[in-house]
């Protein structure tokens, strides 16, 4: 393919990893950002880098992952003419780890010409000699791991999961309906990003593939992808559809749910899979009470519990050709977020800014306790706490009694524990 050809699909073809990665692909790097479809990458200098980030400095630090740390700094058009002021997350490969060129160009590839509300914007690349770094816009509240399983202090509510778990699987859903199917392979809680408002955005393209061109039905790889994540197909024959992306999505809205990982070395052997042990408890509602996240107490929807854990067993079965298109998940995830049926709990302070009288309402509990003082407030504790035993128990009676329940353990303890697979 030559480079006129590539200029000529402009408006009409994304540039396909296959196209730059394969030997002899005539695309040099120092082409890459002119002719990736309707893009506006910036190619940064290290120099720039190192500057922003005042010399991958400690105090800019915001973690490390498989392709290597990531820094904070902050742009503007003093750096290139048009740049918008804003912060930045700067990832910088590591030349010794276990990533390397081809997980760096995936991202551009990918990130530089699909652009969605729910992908993380990639604003720029640098690629000097053997330096390979990303610059994308910055996540303020991380990443949904983090969010989940390591912030002691408070815990997601449950509106704020199903948020999460939409945005992710519009993402999805749209990647699976490119023209261009794009297989992601690596979905996971670490790779869904969080802004300030909790939009979650995808990142890490790491391991993406265009998905089966013309007849084909799947592509056949070698396993890679994460621990716990993967689909049982997919590890055992190495063949990648989409639905491997909507087990992988099945096991995040596990954890969703329970506040689980998705492996837990440190539990005891029936519950170290999540997926192995939760998966049976999906369709019995009446089980339900046994997984969901404690750190819940009982402020969610019952309803929304039940369609979620439906959703979830759906896209978790064994048989690919049973898991719901991205799509279908999205259509029934969506409406989860009107169902109010979520108890309120004792005491939610909501600051209300002053003349705001629509949006910042107060629980009634607030109100009444406002009026009271501290007395009052004790006592309403008990009885707040006295009614929330007695919902907890209304719930428990009127959950459907359902007979069916799954028990098709029998793969996974074929598979034993030995899902893992190394990047490289
Ligand atoms: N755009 C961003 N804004 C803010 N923080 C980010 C951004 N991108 C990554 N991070 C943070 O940097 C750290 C490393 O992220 P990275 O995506 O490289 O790895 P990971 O997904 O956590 O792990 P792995 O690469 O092994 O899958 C995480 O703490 C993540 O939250």
């Amino acid at each position: 393919m030559s480079k006129v050809h590539v200029s000529n699909q402009v408006s009409t073809q994304r540039l396909l990893l296959t196209d730059v990665s394969n030997p002899g692909s005539p695309i040099s790097l120092n082409e890459l950002s002119s002719s990736l479809v309707g893009s506006n990458l910036h190619v940064f200098t290290l120099k720039e880098l190192q500057m922003i980030t005042h010399n991958f400095s400690r105090s800019d630090y915001l973690g490390e992952g498989g392709f290597g740390k990531v820094y904070k700094g902050c742009v503007d058009d003093n750096l290139r003419p048009g740049l918008k002021a804003q912060t930045v997350a700067v990832k910088v490969l590591d030349v010794n780890g276990s990533q390397g060129h081809r997980e760096w160009l995936a991202e551009v590839i990918f990130l530089g010409q699909l652009k969605h509300p729910h992908l993380v914007n990639l604003i720029g690349y640098c690629c000097e000699d053997e330096h390979r770094l990303l610059v994308y816009e910055y996540m303020a509240l991380g990443n949904l791991h983090d969010q989940l399983f390591k912030n002691y202090s408070s815990t997601l509510p449950w509106l704020t999961r199903i948020k999460i778990a939409i945005g992710a699987a519009r993402c999805l859903a749209f990647l699976h309906g490119e023209e261009k199917p794009v297989i992601y392979r690596d979905f996971k809680a670490s790779n869904i990003l969080l802004d300030s408002d909790y939009n979650a955005k995808l990142s890490d393209f790491g391991l993406a593939t265009d998905g089966p061109q013309g007849e084909d039905s799947h592509i056949t790889t070698c396993v890679m992808g994460t621990e716990g994540y993967a689909a049982p197909e997919y590890i055992n024959t190495g063949h990648l559809t989409t639905m491997c992306d909507v087990f992988s999505f099945g096991v995040v809205l596990l954890e969703l749910l329970t506040g689980r990982r998705s492996v837990e070395k440190n539990r005891c052997k029936r519950e170290k899979d999540l997926v192995e042990w939760a998966r049976p408890m999906l369709k019995d509602f009446t089980k339900l009470d046994q997984i969901i996240d404690s750190r819940l107490e009982d402020r969610y929807s019952t309803e929304g519990a039940k369609r979620l854990a439906a959703v979830a067993h759906q896209c978790l079965s064994h048989n690919p050709k049973s898991r719901p298109t991205m799509t279908t998940v999205v259509k029934a995830l969506e409406p989860l977020l009107d169902l109010n049926d979520i108890p309120i709990g004792p005491f939610v302070y909501t600051v209300v800014p002053p003349g705001d009288h629509g949006h910042g309402q107060k629980s009634c509990g607030q109100k009444k306790n406002e009026k009271r003082g501290d007395g009052g407030k004790e006592k309403e504790d008990k009885k707040e706490e006295k009614g929330r035993n007695r919902r907890r128990k209304r719930r428990r009676v009127r959950v459907v009694r359902s007979r069916d329940v799954y028990s098709d353990t029998a793969l996974y303890k074929a598979l034993g524990t030995s899902l893992y697979s190394p990047r490289n």
